[in-house]
Protein backbone atom coordinates (compact mmCIF):
# COMPACT_ATOMS: atom_id res chain seq x y z
CA UNK A 1 0.00 0.00 0.00
CA UNK A 2 0.95 3.50 -0.82
CA UNK A 3 1.93 6.00 2.48
CA UNK A 4 -0.37 8.86 1.94
CA UNK A 5 1.56 11.62 3.57
CA UNK A 6 -2.16 13.63 3.78
CA UNK A 7 -5.47 12.02 4.44
CA UNK A 8 -8.37 13.08 1.92
CA UNK A 9 -9.88 16.55 2.85
CA UNK A 10 -13.45 16.39 4.48
CA UNK A 11 -16.55 16.25 2.33
CA UNK A 12 -18.22 19.33 1.22
CA UNK A 13 -20.39 21.55 -1.07
CA UNK A 14 -19.39 23.03 -4.34
CA UNK A 15 -21.96 25.02 -6.37
CA UNK A 16 -21.36 25.23 -9.83
CA UNK A 17 -23.20 28.05 -11.80
CA UNK A 18 -22.42 26.98 -15.34
CA UNK A 19 -23.66 30.17 -16.45
CA UNK A 20 -21.67 32.27 -14.65
CA UNK A 21 -18.67 29.68 -15.02
CA UNK A 22 -17.85 30.17 -11.20
CA UNK A 23 -17.62 27.46 -8.56
CA UNK A 24 -18.42 28.36 -5.08
CA UNK A 25 -16.33 28.33 -2.59
CA UNK A 26 -13.63 29.45 -4.47
CA UNK A 27 -10.05 27.78 -4.71
CA UNK A 28 -6.70 29.35 -6.44
CA UNK A 29 -7.29 31.67 -9.59
CA UNK A 30 -4.42 32.03 -11.95
CA UNK A 31 -4.33 34.16 -15.12
CA UNK A 32 -1.99 33.50 -17.74
CA UNK A 33 -0.67 36.40 -19.53
CA UNK A 34 0.92 36.47 -23.48
CA UNK A 35 4.26 36.69 -22.05
CA UNK A 36 3.21 33.25 -19.95
CA UNK A 37 2.98 31.33 -23.38
CA UNK A 38 6.85 31.50 -24.73
CA UNK A 39 8.20 29.66 -27.12
CA UNK A 40 4.05 28.12 -28.05
CA UNK A 41 2.56 30.19 -31.03
CA UNK A 42 4.36 29.21 -34.58
CA UNK A 43 5.64 33.26 -35.17
CA UNK A 44 7.74 34.15 -32.36
CA UNK A 45 7.82 37.65 -33.65
CA UNK A 46 4.01 38.60 -33.20
CA UNK A 47 3.97 36.32 -29.80
CA UNK A 48 7.22 39.46 -28.60
CA UNK A 49 4.86 42.15 -30.15
CA UNK A 50 1.72 41.30 -28.11
CA UNK A 51 3.88 40.97 -25.03
CA UNK A 52 5.30 44.31 -25.48
CA UNK A 53 1.87 45.40 -26.57
CA UNK A 54 -0.14 45.19 -23.08
CA UNK A 55 0.65 41.57 -22.59
CA UNK A 56 -2.83 40.64 -22.84
CA UNK A 57 -4.54 37.65 -20.12
CA UNK A 58 -5.23 35.06 -22.63
CA UNK A 59 -6.58 32.62 -20.19
CA UNK A 60 -7.96 32.65 -16.65
CA UNK A 61 -8.26 29.38 -14.46
CA UNK A 62 -10.64 29.23 -11.15
CA UNK A 63 -10.41 26.11 -9.19
CA UNK A 64 -12.18 24.74 -6.51
CA UNK A 65 -10.40 24.85 -2.85
CA UNK A 66 -9.84 20.21 -3.36
CA UNK A 67 -6.23 20.25 -3.21
CA UNK A 68 -4.24 18.83 -6.25
CA UNK A 69 -2.72 16.06 -4.26
CA UNK A 70 -2.85 12.06 -4.71
CA UNK A 71 -6.62 10.23 -4.75
CA UNK A 72 -8.20 13.71 -4.99
CA UNK A 73 -10.21 14.73 -7.64
CA UNK A 74 -9.90 18.69 -8.27
CA UNK A 75 -12.10 21.03 -10.61
CA UNK A 76 -11.12 23.92 -12.61
CA UNK A 77 -12.97 26.46 -15.08
CA UNK A 78 -10.60 27.99 -17.59
CA UNK A 79 -12.10 30.57 -19.22
CA UNK A 80 -10.06 31.64 -22.44
CA UNK A 81 -10.23 34.79 -24.12
CA UNK A 82 -11.14 35.42 -28.39
CA UNK A 83 -7.73 36.30 -30.12
CA UNK A 84 -5.19 35.16 -32.42
CA UNK A 85 -1.67 35.39 -32.75
CA UNK A 86 -0.40 36.20 -36.06
CA UNK A 87 -3.61 33.89 -37.06
CA UNK A 88 -3.07 31.06 -34.57
CA UNK A 89 -6.02 30.90 -32.15
CA UNK A 90 -5.71 31.57 -28.70
CA UNK A 91 -5.32 28.27 -26.04
CA UNK A 92 -4.05 27.03 -23.55
CA UNK A 93 0.01 26.23 -22.80
CA UNK A 94 -0.85 22.53 -22.93
CA UNK A 95 0.44 20.11 -20.60
CA UNK A 96 0.68 16.05 -20.47
CA UNK A 97 -0.05 14.57 -17.04
CA UNK A 98 3.44 12.70 -16.06
CA UNK A 99 1.72 10.55 -14.35
CA UNK A 100 -0.48 9.02 -17.18
CA UNK A 101 -4.08 9.77 -16.00
CA UNK A 102 -7.46 10.73 -17.60
CA UNK A 103 -9.43 13.46 -17.44
CA UNK A 104 -13.07 15.15 -18.20
CA UNK A 105 -13.85 19.06 -19.47
CA UNK A 106 -17.22 20.03 -19.87
CA UNK A 107 -17.52 22.63 -22.47
CA UNK A 108 -19.87 25.80 -20.65
CA UNK A 109 -19.77 28.87 -22.70
CA UNK A 110 -18.27 29.52 -26.40
CA UNK A 111 -17.18 27.47 -29.28
CA UNK A 112 -13.73 25.42 -28.27
CA UNK A 113 -11.83 22.53 -29.44
CA UNK A 114 -9.72 19.67 -27.47
CA UNK A 115 -6.42 19.10 -29.23
CA UNK A 116 -4.79 15.94 -27.80
CA UNK A 117 -1.60 14.53 -29.07
CA UNK A 118 0.27 11.45 -27.78
CA UNK A 119 3.45 11.97 -29.66
CA UNK A 120 2.07 10.43 -32.90
CA UNK A 121 -1.54 10.67 -33.18
CA UNK A 122 -3.34 13.94 -32.99
CA UNK A 123 -7.08 13.79 -31.97
CA UNK A 124 -9.17 17.22 -32.17
CA UNK A 125 -13.06 17.53 -30.23
CA UNK A 126 -15.04 19.99 -30.83
CA UNK A 127 -16.23 21.66 -27.71
CA UNK A 128 -19.67 23.25 -27.42
CA UNK A 129 -21.64 23.66 -24.44
CA UNK A 130 -22.73 20.14 -23.13
CA UNK A 131 -20.04 18.10 -24.82
CA UNK A 132 -18.31 16.22 -22.32
CA UNK A 133 -14.13 15.61 -23.86
CA UNK A 134 -12.57 12.53 -22.61
CA UNK A 135 -9.06 12.84 -22.58
CA UNK A 136 -7.17 9.52 -21.96
CA UNK A 137 -4.15 8.98 -20.00
CA UNK A 138 -1.12 9.43 -21.62
CA UNK A 139 -2.53 12.49 -24.17
CA UNK A 140 -1.52 15.63 -23.81
CA UNK A 141 -4.35 18.05 -24.08
CA UNK A 142 -4.91 21.90 -24.97
CA UNK A 143 -8.28 23.86 -25.25
CA UNK A 144 -8.16 25.98 -27.75
CA UNK A 145 -11.12 29.33 -28.45
CA UNK A 146 -11.96 28.73 -32.31
CA UNK A 147 -15.48 30.87 -31.90
CA UNK A 148 -16.00 34.91 -31.39
CA UNK A 149 -16.86 35.14 -27.61
CA UNK A 150 -14.77 33.95 -24.24
CA UNK A 151 -14.63 30.10 -24.20
CA UNK A 152 -14.75 28.36 -20.88
CA UNK A 153 -15.01 24.76 -19.70
CA UNK A 154 -15.34 22.92 -16.62
CA UNK A 155 -12.43 20.45 -16.17
CA UNK A 156 -11.84 17.30 -12.88
CA UNK A 157 -9.10 15.91 -13.26
CA UNK A 158 -6.97 13.17 -10.38
CA UNK A 159 -5.31 15.71 -7.84
CA UNK A 160 -1.88 13.44 -8.38
CA UNK A 161 -1.71 13.73 -12.20
CA UNK A 162 0.84 16.52 -12.29
CA UNK A 163 1.24 19.06 -15.21
CA UNK A 164 4.09 18.55 -17.63
CA UNK A 165 4.64 21.85 -20.17
CA UNK A 166 7.91 20.79 -20.79
CA UNK A 167 6.68 17.82 -22.35
CA UNK A 168 4.75 19.81 -25.27
CA UNK A 169 7.69 22.60 -25.29
CA UNK A 170 9.76 19.65 -26.67
CA UNK A 171 7.24 17.70 -28.96
CA UNK A 172 4.55 20.06 -29.99
CA UNK A 173 0.74 19.03 -29.80
CA UNK A 174 0.83 17.61 -33.40
CA UNK A 175 -1.22 20.24 -35.09
CA UNK A 176 -2.17 24.37 -34.74
CA UNK A 177 -5.36 26.04 -35.13
CA UNK A 178 -5.66 29.06 -37.10
CA UNK A 179 -8.71 31.35 -38.04
CA UNK A 180 -9.72 31.51 -41.30
CA UNK A 181 -12.11 33.57 -43.11
CA UNK A 182 -15.24 31.55 -42.29
CA UNK A 183 -14.02 29.54 -39.78
CA UNK A 184 -10.74 27.89 -38.78
CA UNK A 185 -8.35 25.20 -39.68
CA UNK A 186 -5.77 22.37 -38.47
CA UNK A 187 -2.51 23.16 -40.04
CA UNK A 188 0.36 20.30 -39.67
CA UNK A 189 2.79 21.42 -36.51
CA UNK A 190 5.87 23.51 -38.17
CA UNK A 191 8.28 24.54 -35.25
O1 LIG B 1 -2.36 23.95 -17.51
P1 LIG B 1 -2.75 24.59 -18.81
O2 LIG B 1 -2.32 23.78 -19.99
O3 LIG B 1 -2.31 25.99 -18.87
O4 LIG B 1 -4.34 24.56 -18.88
C1 LIG B 1 -5.12 25.29 -18.00
C2 LIG B 1 -5.92 24.44 -17.04
O5 LIG B 1 -6.93 23.79 -17.77
C3 LIG B 1 -7.80 23.00 -16.99
O6 LIG B 1 -8.49 23.78 -16.08
C4 LIG B 1 -7.06 21.93 -16.23
O7 LIG B 1 -7.86 21.18 -15.37
C5 LIG B 1 -6.00 22.56 -15.40
O8 LIG B 1 -5.30 21.54 -14.76
C6 LIG B 1 -5.11 23.39 -16.28
O9 LIG B 1 -4.10 23.99 -15.53
FE1 LIG C 1 -4.74 17.93 -17.63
Amino acid sequence: MPDFATPPISPFAIRFDAEAATLSPEGPTLERRMSDLEGLFADHDAWQAAVADGDPVVYRVQSSPVPEADRELPQSITTIERGTTAGECWMTKGHQHPNHQGEIYLALHGTGGLLMFDGDRVEWLDMTPGTIGYIPPGWAHRSVNVGDEPYSFLAVYPGGAGHDYGWVLEHGMGNRIHRTGDGFALRPYSA
